[in-house]
């Protein structure tokens, strides 16, 4: 589908995010995992989660949606199901993670398979801790599909993951799979990674602690994970970001998001839009499954300044940095983008992909083996894009085009439906109001 976008000076509105895509997988599962039955709210309205939501369902999860809610009646640790058919993650990375750690430990007999896209996505990654656990997890290539032989002895456990590089979707595979072994699992990342799981773990009563040293440990328990009777899932902040984005970009307008997910570690790409003289803020405004939420707002017309992002600041903007490039074309000076090579096996290869585009739109844009660099601040020119059937490249270029003079057509648009359904008609809308 091709998505016409005529630039526009102009950006504003105020509204609410759709649900956290991050939190709503991990509440799906934690939810199936405990027994007693959950009610989960604003869950994520994209695809992606409702891959996640089929796959438990394949498992022997009973769960009724209604619109942005669901009822998930839990099936305990000892629960779960071998899958009569494949289970197809469709275009989902974290299902396929999560739910390959949920698999090992409960060891069940199931294929995890996706769309073209996921089978390119390297999955050693998970499969050799899996397999360190005791897990009989396969591939013939390091890809899906994955292939997990049922075992009818738990996990032993006592296992320690050093982790190379800083992944929450390895990072919870590996404690989800913990959560059925018989002795500790421990595991540590190089940088840290979003949370969500730690925290959701924590909430439902699994046995977790923080040692000073960076490890994270996650005791066996005797007893049955418990769901709180509700858990209102906040705002995605990796959805939002585009529409602040979109607002910084614009000459003028102001955006407003409310209830978005302010978790730390989500939130890196404002503190690095601040450092670029984005005129963006964030006011708490409470508590949602045990995370923060604030409103964010963000005001067009700024005078945005290059900047340099490191390896150390990736983890906590990972989904955001193909927007941060496109904002990046606006901004006097040489950005600098490393230390991102993991873009380069997410939906898409995202840092060729957003060279591609954003060099098509008339920006200066090259490409290094971890990153971008981009040359600023530059006119754009309306072009034929390419979403590359990635939501972040679908969205991020389209924050682009409204930057452009003249009409941009964003191929493969539909993309976005992977975790903003709608995005487009709300961007035109904001971009057309008074
Ligand atoms: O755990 C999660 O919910 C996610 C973790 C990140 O992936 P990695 O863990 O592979 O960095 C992120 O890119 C993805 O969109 C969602
Ligand atoms: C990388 C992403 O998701 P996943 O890994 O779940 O496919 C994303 O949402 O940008």
């Amino acid at each position: 589908m091709i998505e016409t976008l005529i630039g526009s000076r102009s950006f504003r509105g105020a509204l609410s995010a759709p649900g956290d895509k991050s939190i709503s997988h991990r509440a799906l599962i934690f939810a199936a995992l405990s027994e007693g039955t959950c009610r989960l709210d604003n869950l994520a309205p994209g695809d992606d989660v409702k891959r996640t939501a089929r796959c438990l369902e394949a498992m022997g999860v009973r769960l009724v949606r209604d619109g942005s809610a669901a009822m998930v009646r839990g099936v305990g640790l000892r629960g779960l199901a071998s899958p009569a058919a494949v289970l197809d993650c469709g275009n989902s990375g974290t299902t396929m993670r999560l739910l390959a750690g949920v698999i090992a430990g409960a060891g069940l007999e199931a294929v995890l398979d996706g769309d073209e896209s996921l089978r390119g996505r390297p999955m050693k990654r998970i499969l050799d801790p899996l397999g360190a656990m005791g897990a009989a997890a396969s591939s013939a290539n390091g890809r899906a599909p994955l292939r997990f032989a049922g075992r009818s002895e738990p996990l032993g456990g006592g296992t320690s993951h050093d982790l190379e590089m800083a992944s929450a979707q390895v990072k919870s595979a590996i404690l989800l799979a913990g959560l059925f072994a018989k002795a500790p699992t421990r595991v540590r990342e190089p940088h840290p990674s979003r949370d969500h799981t730690e925290r959701m773990l924590s909430a439902f009563g699994a046995k977790l602690r923080a040692t000073g040293d960076g490890w994270i440990e996650l005791e066996p328990r005797g007893e049955p994970l418990r769901a709180p009777p509700t858990l209102s899932i906040p705002g995605d902040p990796s959805s939002a970001a585009f529409l602040l984005g979109a607002a910084i970009l614009a000459d003028e307008g102001e955006v407003e998001v409310t209830g978005v997910d302010a978790n730390p570690t989500r939130i890196g790409w404002l503190h690095v839009l601040e450092r670029m003289g984005a005129e963006i803020e964030l006011l708490p405004s409470g508590e949602a499954a045990g995370d923060p939420v604030a409103t964010f707002r963000a005001r067009g017309g700024a005078r945005l300044v290059a900047t340099h992002v490191g390896p150390e600041e990736i983890p906590a903007l990972i989904d955001e940095l193909p927007l941060l490039a496109a904002i990046a074309t606006q901004a006097r000076g040489r950005t600098v983008l490393r230390g991102a090579a993991e873009l380069r096996v997410k939906e898409s290869d995202r840092l060729a992909r957003m060279a591609e585009g954003l060099n098509r739109l008339g920006a200066r844009v090259e490409e290094l083996p971890d990153g971008l660099v981009i040359d600023g601040p530059t006119p754009l020119r309306a072009a034929d894009v390419e979403a590359a059937g990635d939501h972040r490249i679908a969205m991020s270029l389209a924050v682009a085009a409204l930057r452009a003079e003249g009409e941009t057509r964003i191929h493969g648009a539909e993309w976005a439906d992977v975790s903003f359904p709608g995005f487009f008609p709300l961007l035109t809308r904001l971009a057309e109001a008074k």
